[in-house]
Parts: C-alpha cells; structure tokens; sequence
C-alpha cells in the first residue's frame, strides 16, 4: 500500500534552520527547483533564483513571496562563465554576503533518437546539463576558497546516469557527468569545508515540464503503479531531501549522489517486457 508524504509545509528540520543562510537555485523559478527553493526558503534561507527567462525568475519570486527571507531573481545562462560571476555578484549584493548553498538544478532535456540529433542539439543538452553545473561550481566554489569559509553545493541529476537513457542520450550522458563530477568536486574541495553532493529525483510529475517530456511521460496513465512504492513522487519531498543534504546534519555526507525514487530505477525482471525501439516509441518512421 503506498504511504503518502507528509504534506506540503511540514518539515524534519526545525523552523529557522537556514535562517541566516543564503541559497542558490539555478532553474529555481519552475518544477522541482522551485520547490526546492520553497522548501529552504519554509526553513529560513535567503533565496536567489537563476534562470534566462523573465517568466521563470518572476515565477520564482512569486513562490518565495510568503517566506520571511530575502527572496532574489536574476537572470542567467548557465553557459555563460561571465553571467554566472555578474550573477553571483548580485545574489552576494542582495545578501549581503555570500551565499553558503549552491543547488545546480537547471537542465535541458528533449527527446530524440539519437540519429536524428543534430550536433548542435547534443551541444546544447551537454553546455547546459554537463558544462552549466560545472560553470556555477567553479565560479561558487572560488569565492568561498578565496574567503576560507564552508559551503555545500547539491547537483541535481537523473538515474539514467548509471543506466543510460535511451531516447535521451545527450541528457543521459551529461548527467553521468554530474555524477562524475560531484564525486571529483567533493574530494578536491572537501578539505577546504566545501560538501559536495548529487541529488536524482525519479518520477516527480509537475505542471511545469515541458510538452516533450510530460508527452514521452503521458504515454503511462497508470504512473503510480509503476513506480515500487506505489506512488509517485511529489516535488517537495525532493526538496526536503535537498535541505537536508545541506544541514549540518549532513555534514560528513559528501561524494554521495542520493537517489529520490522510490526504488524505480533498480526495478528488474528475469522477463523485461518486449524491446520497443526508440523510433517507434517517438513516433517516428522508418530510417
Ligand atoms: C529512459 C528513461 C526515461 C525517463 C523519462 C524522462 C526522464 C526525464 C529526466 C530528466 C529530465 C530533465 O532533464 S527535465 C529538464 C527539461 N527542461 C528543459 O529542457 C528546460 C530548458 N530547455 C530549453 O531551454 C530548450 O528546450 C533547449 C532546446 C534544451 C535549449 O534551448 P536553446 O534556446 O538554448 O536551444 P535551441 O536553439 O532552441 O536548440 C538547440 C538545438 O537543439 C535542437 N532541438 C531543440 N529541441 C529539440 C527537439 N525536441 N528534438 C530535437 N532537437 C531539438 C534545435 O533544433 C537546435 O539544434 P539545430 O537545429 O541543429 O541548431
Ligand atoms: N521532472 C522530473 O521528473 C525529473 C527531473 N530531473 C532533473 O531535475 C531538475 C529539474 O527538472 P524540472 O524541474 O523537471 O525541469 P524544468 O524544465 O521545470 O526546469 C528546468 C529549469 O532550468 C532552467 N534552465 C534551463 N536552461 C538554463 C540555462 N541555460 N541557464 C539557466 N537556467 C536554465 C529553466 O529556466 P529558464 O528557461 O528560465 O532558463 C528551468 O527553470 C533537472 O536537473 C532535471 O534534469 C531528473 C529526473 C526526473
């Protein structure tokens, strides 16, 4: 029988625990990044959000406006190491210092065979997934190696990282990188009071994923059932996993890349159901 998650504005971690505390979300402004946000803002936190479009941060803000803390937009492309610096520069002005937790969370995801993709298309999923999270880590990371003081930086990632992705072969391969990546960080950065951690969500259906992904996801009308607890996920239980990787309480966690599904991505059979090519699950014709 599944068990549902405690609901929406209750938390393991007492009220006022990041109070004091400022926190970047990069894509904070939709889906699972906005309620990670919302779930460290409920705690106390200092907020900033970072996105490209107006729309987004406005969103973002928009979600954080009910928390007492410092609430802060400012747009920013990830690929881009100059806007990410002018960025940081802002959030810090806003703070008033600067911010101990850095959540890469922004992604780019479509589905396509991986023949069709063009070379363009692969960059792109690879510049924002791979090399964004990345970008923002080394830009955060500096500052606080340049000022001696802790931090911890999450990078959000997917189970397909260990598993590939067929269908998603660019995002598959970008976010085995982040593992990868998190797992190097963690040990170059550790001795310096910088954790360094990876977070994957499994199944967290939410109003904001794009028409691609929700129609590849659409296809299965009975999700719940196909996920080992029963239930999918629901997007502010991936933020209260977020907080609590950057709490104290975690403090000797770093390295670690913590998966939030349910057990769905070690789900096995002797018997797999019959290969359906990826072309005809896209809907595409012949070669
Ligand atoms: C197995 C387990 C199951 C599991 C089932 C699902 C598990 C999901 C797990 C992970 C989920 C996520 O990551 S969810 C995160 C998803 N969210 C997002 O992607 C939001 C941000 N996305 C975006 O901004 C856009 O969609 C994106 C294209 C990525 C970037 O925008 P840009 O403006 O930078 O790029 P563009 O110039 O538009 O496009 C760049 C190139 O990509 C191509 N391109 C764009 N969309 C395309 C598409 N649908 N199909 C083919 N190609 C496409 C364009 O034609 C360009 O190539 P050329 O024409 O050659 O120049
Ligand atoms: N939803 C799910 O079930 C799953 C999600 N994930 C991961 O969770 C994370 C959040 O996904 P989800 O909330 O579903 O996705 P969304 O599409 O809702 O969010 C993606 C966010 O990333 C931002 N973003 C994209 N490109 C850039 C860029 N170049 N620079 C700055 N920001 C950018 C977008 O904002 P803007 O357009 O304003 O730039 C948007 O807010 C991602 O890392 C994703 O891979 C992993 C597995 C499953």
């Amino acid at each position: 029988m599944p068990v549902p998650p405690p609901p929406l504005g209750r938390s393991a971690l007492h009220p006022g625990a990041f109070t004091g505390t400022g926190v970047v979300v990069t894509g904070g402004g939709t889906g699972l990044g906005r309620a990670i946000a919302v779930e460290f803002a409920r705690l106390g936190a200092d907020v900033a959000v970072l996105s490209r479009k107006d729309e987004h941060l406005r969103a973002g803000l928009a979600a954080l406006a009910e928390f007492p803390g410092t609430a802060t937009a400012h747009p920013c492309d990830i690929r881009d190491p100059d806007r990410i610096a002018a960025a940081l520069d802002a959030v810090e002005e806003a703070f008033g210092g600067r911010p101990r937790v850095l959540v890469n969370n922004a992604a780019a995801n479509f589905p396509a065979a991986a023949e069709e993709m063009s070379p363009n298309a692969w960059r792109t999923v690879v510049d924002i997934t791979l090399n964004g999270t990345f970008l923002c880590a080394r830009e955060f990371a500096r500052r606080h190696l340049a000022a001696d003081t802790p931090a911890t930086i999450i990078n959000v990632g997917a189970s397909y990282a260990w598993t590939g992705g067929p269908g998603f072969a660019h995002s598959a391969a970008a976010k085995a990188g982040v593992k990868n990546l998190t797992e190097s960080l963690a040990v170059e950065w550790g001795p310096y009071g910088i954790t360094v951690n990876g977070l994957v969500p499994g199944m967290f259906p939410h109003r904001d994923m794009t028409a691609d992904i929700r129609g590849n996801l659409d296809r299965a009308h009975d999700k719940d059932d196909r996920q080992p607890v029963g239930r999918v996920g629901s997007p502010h239980e991936l933020g209260w996993a977020a907080t609590f990787l950057a709490s104290p309480y975690a403090g000797f966690i770093s390295g670690h890349t913590l998966v939030v599904d349910g057990a769905n991505w070690q789900r096995r059979t002797l018997t797999n159901p019959p290969v359906v090519p990826v072309r005809e699950q896209l809907g595409l014709g012949p070669h």
